[in-house]
C-alpha cells in the first residue's frame, strides 16, 4: 500500500498546454505517492501522452508547476532523469541495435559502466527467456520481444518512478502475468508506477489508483472501489464509458459498417 505520510513524488499544479490556439490540458493537478500505482486513463487525444511528456521533460511550453521529487522541473540543472524510467508507446526506435547494444548504451546514459550493464541486462533478458536473441538485432524481434526490451531498458537504472504507455502491448499471456507481478513487487517496494492503459481489465485490477482525463482535465480521481461507489457502475469500462458520456457504440458500429459495405 501507498505511503500518503511520505512526501509526493510527483506534483502537478494547475497545468496546461496550448497546441496552437487550443489547450489539450486545461488545468491539471496530481499529487502520486511512493508505492502507488496510477491508472491515468481517458479516451484517443484526451491528453495522457501530453501529460506524460512534460514530467519527462520532453514537452516545453506548458503553465503551472511540474515537481519530481519534491523540485520543479523548471529548476535549472535538475537531473532527476536518472531517478525516472519509460516505456514509451511506439517502439520502432534503435532496432538496428542489438539489445546488448541497444540495452548497454542506454544503462550507460544513466550512469552504470558497460560492465555492469552487460551482466544486468543479460540476467534481465534471461528472464524473459531472450538469450538467445541478446546479441541479435532488433529488427529480427517479434513485437512482444521488443516491448520486453523496452521494459527491461526502463529498469536497468533501478528508478523510483516509472512512467508506463501501454506496457503489455504486444506481450503473450504468460509474460502479461509476470509484469503485471513485476509491477506490484515494484509498487510494493515504494515505487511509483504512473500506468496509461486502454485496457480496462488490467487498469481495473492493478491500479491502486485511476485517474481519467477527458479534454484536457481531470474528471475522476480514486480508487476502483471509489470510483465505483461514485457511478453506480459495475466495471471500470462502464465507468469510462458513462463519465466520459459514451453510449453510442452499436449505432457507431453499425453506421460504420454499412459504409464498408456501400458498392
Ligand atoms: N506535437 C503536437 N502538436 C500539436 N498537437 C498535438 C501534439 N501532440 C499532441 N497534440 C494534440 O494534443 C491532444 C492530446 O494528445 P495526447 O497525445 O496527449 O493524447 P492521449 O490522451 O495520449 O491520446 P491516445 O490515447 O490516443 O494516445 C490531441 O488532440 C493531439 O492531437
Amino acid at each position: 500500500m501507498y505511503d500518503e505520510s511520505k512526501e509526493p513524488v510527483i506534483i502537478l499544479r494547475d497545468v496546461r498546454m496550448k497546441y496552437s490556439d487550443r489547450y489539450v490540458l486545461q488545468g491539471i493537478d496530481l499529487e502520486a505517492y511512493p508505492g502507488q500505482i496510477i491508472g491515468y486513463i481517458g479516451p484517443n487525444g484526451a491528453g495522457k501522452s501530453t501529460t506524460v511528456k512534460i514530467m519527462l521533460g520532453l514537452v516545453q511550453g506548458y503553465t503551472g508547476e511540474v515537481k519530481l521529487f519534491g523540485r520543479s522541473l523548471a529548476e535549472e540543472a535538475y537531473d532527476y532523469k536518472r531517478r525516472i524510467g519509460y516505456v514509451p508507446e511506439v517502439v520502432e526506435l534503435f532496432e538496428n541495435l542489438t539489445a546488448c547494444e541497444y540495452l548497454t548504451f542506454v544503462a550507460e546514459l544513466y550512469g552504470l559502466s558497460y560492465a555492469d550493464a552487460d551482466a544486468k541486462a543479460s540476467r534481465l533478458m534471461a528472464m524473459f527467456e531472450l538469450e538467445q536473441v541478446y546479441h541479435k538485432r532488433m529488427t529480427s524481434y517479434s513485437k512482444g520481444m521488443r516491448q520486453k526490451v523496452m521494459l527491461i531498458a526502463s529498469l536497468l537504472h533501478n528508478p523510483d518512478v516509472l512512467f508506463f504507455d501501454e506496457p503489455l502491448s504486444g506481450l503473450d499471456a504468460n509474460s502479461v502475468m509476470i509484469v503485471k507481478e513485476i509491477m506490484a513487487q515494484l509498487a510494493a517496494q515504494g515505487k511509483t508506477i504512473f500506468y496509461s492503459s486502454h485496457i480496462m481489465e488490467v487498469v481495473e485490477k492493478i491500479s491502486s489508483r485511476i485517474i481519467l482525463i477527458d479534454e484536457g482535465r481531470i474528471i475522476a480521481d480514486g480508487s476502483f472501489e471509489e470510483l465505483k461507489s461514485q457511478s453506480q457502475e459495475g466495471t471500470l469500462e462502464q465507468i469510462f464509458n458513462q463519465l466520459t458520456g459514451f453510449h453510442a457504440y452499436k449505432q457507431l458500429a453499425g453506421e460504420f459498417v454499412s459504409i464498408v459495405r456501400e458498392a
